[in-house]
C-alpha cells in the first residue's frame, strides 16, 4: 500500500523482450518520471499505468517505485488509446488540427478502461493517501476513484491544452468528462487560459458555481462549488530538471563538434526534435526552409536541417498521413536543393539516445520548435537548459505553452509562413551578442522554474485543497 500514488496512461518503465525471450525493464527517461521520483521514493510511492504493449501484467520494482500495471487488450488499446484518447480528445483539444471522430463504442471502452485505472489506484493507495492522476486519457478517474475511496486526496493534471467552450461543447460526453474531473480536489493546467476555460465550461455546461476571477500562475486558484466540496483549479507550467540537463550536456561538447564535422561543417545547423505528430509543425519548418532556399535567403550548400523524429501512435490514420507528408517534403527539398553528397535535410525516424540528443542541442545554431499547438513543449526548455555556453538560438511557436514563459525566444506564428521565414533568418543572422543576451535569459529562466517547482507547487496546493474539503466533511 502506498502513501503517494501516480496514475498515468504510461508506466515510467520500458519493457524489452530480449532475443533469448527474457524480459527486462528500464526506467523510461520522461520528464514526469524525473519530476516525481524523489517524492515517490521518499513517500513509499506507487505508479499505476499501462506498459505500452497488449496484455502485460508484470509489476517490476524500479528505483524504489512500486509499479502496478493495468493490462489492456489489443481491442482496448485500439478503442481507448488510439481511438477515444488520440483520435477524439487529442485533435479536439489541439484546436481541430484534424477532424475528431465521435464514436460511441470508443467512449464505452474509454469508460471501461478508466474504471480499470481507478480500481488499480484504489487497491494501491493506503488510507488517506495522495493520488495524482495525469492527462486526457484518464479524465474519468478522479470521480470514479472518489466514489471508491472518499478518504483519498486526489489531484488531476492535464498535460495538453484545454479548449474553449465552443470546441469542448461539441463532445457528446461533455458532462461526463467535466464531472469526471470534478472528483479531484485540485485540477491543474499548464496555463491560466486552460484553467479559465475549464471554469467557464463547468459554469455553462453543469450550471455549477465557478469563480470568474483570472487564475494566476501557481497561486490565485479558481474554485468550483459542488455540493459540500470545493474543487480548486490552477495553472502549473511543467518544466524539466534543468540543472541535470545542463550538467549532462556540458560533457557532450566533443561529440557536438564531431556531429558538425559529420554534417560537413556547414555555416548553419538547424535542428528539430519531436514526436512525429501533426501538432508539432514539422511541415511548417520544412516549408520555411524550402521557401528560404527558393528566395536565396539561405544557401542550401551551406545549411543543414537535422530533423530527429520519434515514431508515435503509428496505427492512427492522421499520424500515417503526417508521416507521408513530411517524408515527401524532405524528399522534395533534398531532390530540389541538394546534391548527391550533401542533402540539406537529414531526417531520422527513430528515438535518439539521451546523450546524443544533448550533443545535437549543442551542435545546433538554431533550434526550430514550430508547433501549431502544444500543451507545453519540453524540447524548447531542454534546448535552453543545454545551452549553458549561451550559444545557439531558439525559434519558438507562439502556440506552445512554453512561449508564455520563454519570451526571449525568437517567437513565430506558425500559421504565417512569411513570418516563420523572416524570423528564422533573423535567428540565423542576428549578432552573436544579441543571440547570447536572449539565451542568457532563457537559460536562467529554465534553471529558476524547474520541474521540482512544478511538482512541489502542485502538491502543496493539493494538500491545502484536500485539507479544506476534509474539514468541511
Ligand atoms: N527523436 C527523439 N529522440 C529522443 N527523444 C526525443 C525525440 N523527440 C522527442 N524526444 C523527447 O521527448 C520529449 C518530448 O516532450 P514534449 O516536447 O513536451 O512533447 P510531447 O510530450 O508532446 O512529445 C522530450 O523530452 C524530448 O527530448
Ligand atoms: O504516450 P504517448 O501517446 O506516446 O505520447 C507521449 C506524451 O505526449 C503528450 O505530452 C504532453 O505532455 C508534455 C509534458 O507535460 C507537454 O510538454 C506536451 O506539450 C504534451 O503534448 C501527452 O500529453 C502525454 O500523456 C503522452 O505520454
Amino acid at each position: 500500500m502506498a502513501d503517494f500514488v501516480v496514475v498515468a496512461n504510461r508506466l515510467p518503465v520500458d519493457k524489452r523482450v530480449e532475443p533469448d525471450g527474457t524480459t527486462t525493464w528500464k526506467r523510461a527517461p520522461g520528464g514526469l518520471v524525473t519530476a516525481l521520483t524523489p517524492t515517490l521514493a521518499s513517500r513509499s510511492g506507487a505508479w499505476v499505468g499501462w506498459s505500452g504493449v497488449p496484455d502485460s501484467s508484470d509489476d517490476p520494482r524500479i528505483d524504489g517505485i512500486g509499479i502496478r500495471s493495468v493490462p489492456l487488450s489489443s481491442d482496448e488499446i485500439a478503442d481507448y488509446y488510439e481511438g477515444f484518447a488520440n483520435s477524439t480528445l487529442w485533435p479536439l483539444y489541439h484546436d481541430l488540427l484534424v477532424e475528431p471522430v465521435f464514436d460511441h463504442d470508443w467512449w464505452t471502452t474509454y469508460v471501461v478502461v478508466n474504471r480499470k485505472f481507478a480500481e488499480a489506484a484504489s487497491e494501491a493507495a493506503d488510507e488517506g493517501a495522495t493520488v495524482w492522476v495525469h492527462d486526457y486519457q484518464l479524465q474519468l478517474v478522479p470521480s470514479m476513484l472518489r466514489e471508491l475511496r472518499p478518504d483519498l486526496r486526489i489531484g488531476f493534471f492535464l498535460h495538453i491544452p484545454f479548449p474553449s467552450f465552443e470546441l469542448f461543447a461539441r463532445l457528446p460526453w461533455r458532462e461526463e468528462l467535466l464531472r469526471g474531473l470534478l472528483g479531484a480536489d485540485l485540477v491543474g493546467f499548464h496555463l491560466p487560459g486552460g484553467a479559465e476555460n475549464f471554469l467557464t465550461l463547468v459554469r455553462r455546461v453543469l450550471n455549477l458555481d465557478a469563480s470568474r476571477d483570472p487564475v494566476g500562475v501557481r497561486d490565485g486558484l479558481g474554485t468550483v462549488r459542488d455540493g459540500s466540496r470545493t474543487i480548486r483549479v490552477g495553472s502549473f507550467p511543467i518544466s524539466i530538471d534543468a540543472s541535470a540537463v545542463a550538467e549532462q550536456a556540458a560533457a557532450m561538447t566533443d561529440r557536438a563538434a564531431a556531429i558538425r564535422a559529420e554534417l560537413g561543417n556547414p555555416s548553419t545547423v538547424l535542428l528539430g526534435v519531436d514526436r512525429l505528430d501533426y501538432t508539432k509543425g514539422i511541415d511548417v519548418r520544412l516549408d520555411a526552409l524550402d521557401g528560404l532556399f527558393r528566395e536565396g535567403r539561405l544557401d542550401p550548400a551551406d545549411t543543414v536541417l537535422v530533423q530527429l523524429a520519434s515514431p508515435s501512435r503509428e496505427h492512427v490514420d492522421s499520424y500515417i498521413a503526417v508521416r507521408d507528408r513530411i517524408e515527401r517534403s524532405v524528399a522534395h527539398i533534398n531532390g530540389t536543393h541538394g546534391t548527391v553528397s550533401s542533402p540539406p535535410v537529414r531526417y531520422l525516424l527513430q528515438p535518439v539516445p539521451r546523450d546524443e540528443l544533448l550533443a545535437y542541442f549543442l551542435a545546433a545554431d538554431v533550434m526550430l520548435v514550430t508547433p501549431l499547438r502544444d500543451g507545453m513543449n519540453l524540447v524548447a526548455k531542454e534546448y535552453a537548459a543545454a545551452r549553458a555556453d549561451l550559444g545557439g538560438a531558439l525559434v519558438l511557436s507562439e502556440f506552445t505553452g512554453a512561449a508564455a514563459e520563454m519570451e526571449q525566444a525568437y517567437l513565430v506564428n506558425p500559421y504565417d509562413g512569411q513570418n516563420v521565414r523572416d524570423v528564422v533568418v533573423r535567428a540565423v543572422t542576428d549578432s552573436p551578442e544579441d543571440r547570447r543576451e536572449r539565451m542568457a535569459v532563457l537559460h536562467q529562466q529554465v534553471l529558476d522554474f524547474d520541474v521540482d517547482l512544478w511538482s512541489q507547487s502542485f502538491l502543496q496546493c493539493l494538500s491545502g485543497a484536500a485539507a479544506a474539503n476534509e474539514a468541511a466533511r
